[in-house]
């Protein structure tokens, strides 16, 4: 070891060593504590906040930092070495930090700083301040032990700049079955999305691997620290494409000491709140549909169901439909309950129109009647025969009856099955509106509705029915919204959860590149900034790619620039070099013992993690079949999946999207299956960037146009 380096080494084995015997006595002080079960509140308070210190020195006891920077604040004569970690923990009972969160303001300064002398700055609820930096170091600390000490800047010495030496290394490591933090290795542009302010709309389009779901994971652990007297955990909302991705992603959140965000998917969530009143179509079929090969392709243009449904022109439409309704909804005639007794209609309208006129429609539909059934118990009480009396209440129930009757208390799912019909419209739907709905769009639709089934696209309208009916509880409000794989979402789902979300506070992000739902999913990030106030959005963007290696982004790159004619925006790759990407001729007789082969060879090295995508389902059913045959152990992944296993993974190449693998095969790359068309080619290029360090694809017969001249250092063709 350089002696430099050792004394490094030293210097922190000696402070790490002062750290743990902090910790340490300071566990063993709360040990002695015994937990608080008495009914006062600020005994209770004080128990909260020793439970707390409890759990975060647990965690600082095996890993308490994983950064150090050495910073000279404007004015003090010298530099104060600042340790960065996962949580803070302070001396006792000095107060005097030893490691400081790495969500501090201060801290920010360890991710945004990337090298030079120039002066540095960090804002702090104090105001800016400002500084030198004088040593950034990396250090890997694993069960108590030193592992590695990494300067990647030195003011004194040779490294000026910041190196990406320790980022290589923590990249070059194999993946097993669940997404991983990043707190050590934050990278500026991304600690810049982490933490911008919080009620403003992020848009942020990444490239494929750039860090995008890790990124908005650890920008929701900010926000509970920055601004936790404002938003709690609980109102906080994650949206992800489908089940298995949540789980992939499950192990994040708690590594970073953040629990109970709700995670779901937009149908889970619109399902629950529509009291599964409906059931959603079977969608392995559908996916079947959209990403069917051959000559029968369905075109994904704005006539697709899910472009129509998903639209703003859609939302606009149903506003008109639901004024209309809300405007002739209350029955025109006076309510006569018994001869003599007469509630006006004017007056019914007045409780309607102006006394109720806040509420959502059918609390008003509610509140009128119970008015005028009050109003009827009050005539009742003027009649002072009792016989008549009971006729007369007998009588009036019963028109009150009718009376409600004719007034329709509608689910959502009710209403918007008559917006549908196909014998004519309903009496609260005009018939130039009505005839604004697509003739084919009608009737499908209204064959499944009958089914009480619905499909993805319908559940915006669905919801913004439910809030005109029923208005959004404060529980369902949320302080902030994290909408992944965003570029899958349409406007209308986007602006139902503009909706149900607090401050504009939103983080939404995707790929335009990765937009394989194209059916339903947006052309250009405008479709979503259009639905916020101006000033009150920001749009980043992610180039570096940190997934992948240089050869597998740079073929990826020219995927796209085969297939789309501008794609959004092309890959960077972080210096991250390895084999080249293999293109390989292998007909259908030899793929089975090839597949074999393969799998043995990687497996022999460090690869843990393996997937071989097919362009179909029925394709990744037939081959699990015939591996399993062969003595081979391949998880099958299919639509609606729950769980990720690891291993190797037999996945369509559609539902492998957010998800990584140290090795990835794409299989039947041929010129039927993967055409010149931008759905082909952004497909392709999910396929390619799922792979961390090893790509290969296959083909028989002769390979995709998409391949087409893809030449260079970077890929090596065999047959
Ligand atoms: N700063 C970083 N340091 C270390 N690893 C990183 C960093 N940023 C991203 N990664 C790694 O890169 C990989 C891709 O991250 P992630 O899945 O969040 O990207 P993404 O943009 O959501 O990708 P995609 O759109 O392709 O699904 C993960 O393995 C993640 O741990």
């Amino acid at each position: 070891m350089e002696a430099s380096v050792q004394s490094a080494y030293e210097e922190e084995l000696k402070r790490l060593e002062e750290t743990f015997t902090e910790i340490d006595r300071q566990l063993a002080v709360l040990k002695d504590i015994p937990p608080y079960t008495g009914q006062d509140h600020t005994e209770q308070v004080l128990d909260s906040i020793r439970e707390t210190r409890r759990r975060n020195l647990a965690v600082a006891q095996s890993e308490p930092y994983f950064g150090r920077l050495d910073f000279q604040e404007n004015g003090h004569d010298q530099a104060a070495p600042l340790y960065i970690g996962k949580v803070g923990v302070e001396k006792d009972p000095s107060l005097e930090l030893m490691v400081i969160d790495w969500r501090a303001p201060v801290a920010s300064l360890f991710y945004s700083f990337t090298g030079g002398t120039d002066a540095v700055s960090y804002d702090s609820p104090d105001g800016l301040v400002e500084g030198l930096v004088y040593l950034k170091r990396n250090l890997v600390i694993r069960k108590q032990i030193l592992q590695r000490v990494v300067d990647t800047f030195d003011r004194s010495g040779d490294t000026m700049a910041v190196t990406d030496e320790f980022l290589l290394y923590r990249l070059g490591e194999n993946k097993d079955n669940k997404l991983r933090d990043i707190v050590s290795t934050i990278q500026s542009e991304q600690d810049a999305i982490i933490r911008a302010v919080k009620n403003t709309a992020l848009i942020i389009q990444g490239v494929a691997g750039s860090g995008k779901t890790t990124v908005a994971l650890h920008r929701l652990a900010f926000l509970l620290y920055q601004y936790r007297d404002q938003v709690k955990a609980e109102r906080m909302i994650i949206f992800a494409p489908n089940r298995m991705f949540l789980d992939y992603i499950s192990g994040v959140l708690p590594e970073l000491g953040v629990g109970h965000i709700q995670q779901t998917t937009f149908t889970d969530w619109a399902l629950e709140l529509l009291e599964h009143e409906v059931k959603l179509a079977d969608q392995a079929e559908r996916l079947r549909f959209w990403f069917q090969t051959g000559t029968g392709r369905p075109a994904m243009d704005d006539t697709a169901p899910g472009r129509w449904k998903g639209s703003i022109r859609f939302k606009s439409w149903l506003d008109q439909v639901l004024d209309h309704y809300e405007a002739t909804a209350v029955p025109h005639a006076d309510f006569i309950p018994w001869e003599g007794a007469k509630l006006k209609a004017a007056a019914i309208r007045q409780w309607y129109d102006v006394e109720n006129k806040h509420e959502p429609l059918m609390k008003r539909r509610e509140r009128v009647l119970a008015r005028m059934k009050r109003w009827m118990e009050m005539e009742l009480e003027k009649v002072w025969e009792v016989h008549l009396k009971k006729e007369y209440k007998k009588k009036a129930s019963a028109k009150l009856r009718d009376y409600t009757k004719h007034w329709t208390a509608y689910t959502p799912f009710t209403f918007y099955k008559e917006l549908f019909r196909t014998d004519g419209p309903p009496a609260f739907l005009p018939q130039e509106l009505h005839a604004d709905l697509p003739v084919e769009l009608l009737a499908a639709t209204q064959a499944y509705l009958k089914k009480k089934t619905v499909q993805p696209e319908d559940f915006a309208a669905l919801l913004y029915i439910r809030i005109r009916f029923f208005g959004i509880h404060g529980d369902l409000t949320f302080d902030h919204t994290v909408i992944d794989e965003a570029q899958d979402f349409s406007p209308f789902q986007v602006a139902v959860l503009h909706q149900h979300t607090r401050n504009q506070s939103f983080t939404i992000l995707g790929d335009l590149s990765q937009g394989i739902h194209a059916y339903q999913g947006i052309r250009e990030w405008t479709e979503f900034t259009d639905l916020f106030d101006g000033g009150t959005t920001a749009y980043y963007q992610l180039n570096r790619s940190y997934r992948s290696t240089m050869e597998i982004i740079y073929f990826a790159n020219e995927v796209l620039k085969n297939g789309l004619e501008q794609p959004t925006a092309l890959a960077v790759p972080v210096f991250r070099s390895a084999d080249p990407v293999q293109v390989k001729q292998i007909e259908e007789a030899e793929l089975i013992p090839a597949l074999q082969k393969e799998i043995a060879r990687l497996q022999s090295g460090e690869t843990t993690t393996i997937a071989l995508l097919t362009r179909t389902e029925a394709r990744s059913e037939q081959l699990h079949k015939r591996l399993s045959a062969a003595g081979l152990q391949v998880n099958l992944i299919a639509a609606g999946g729950q769980h990720y296993q690891g291993g190797i993974s037999l996945v369509p190449a559609f539902m492998a999207k957010g998800l990584e693998f140290d090795a990835v095969i794409l299989l039947d790359v041929t010129e039927e299956q993967y055409t010149a068309t931008p759905q082909d080619a952004k497909l392709l290029y999910v396929g390619c960037t799922r792979a961390l360090h090893d790509l290969q694809l296959w083909y028989s017969g002769s390979p995709s146009p998409l391949l087409a001249g893809i030449q260079g250092d970077f890929v090596a063709w065999s047959s």
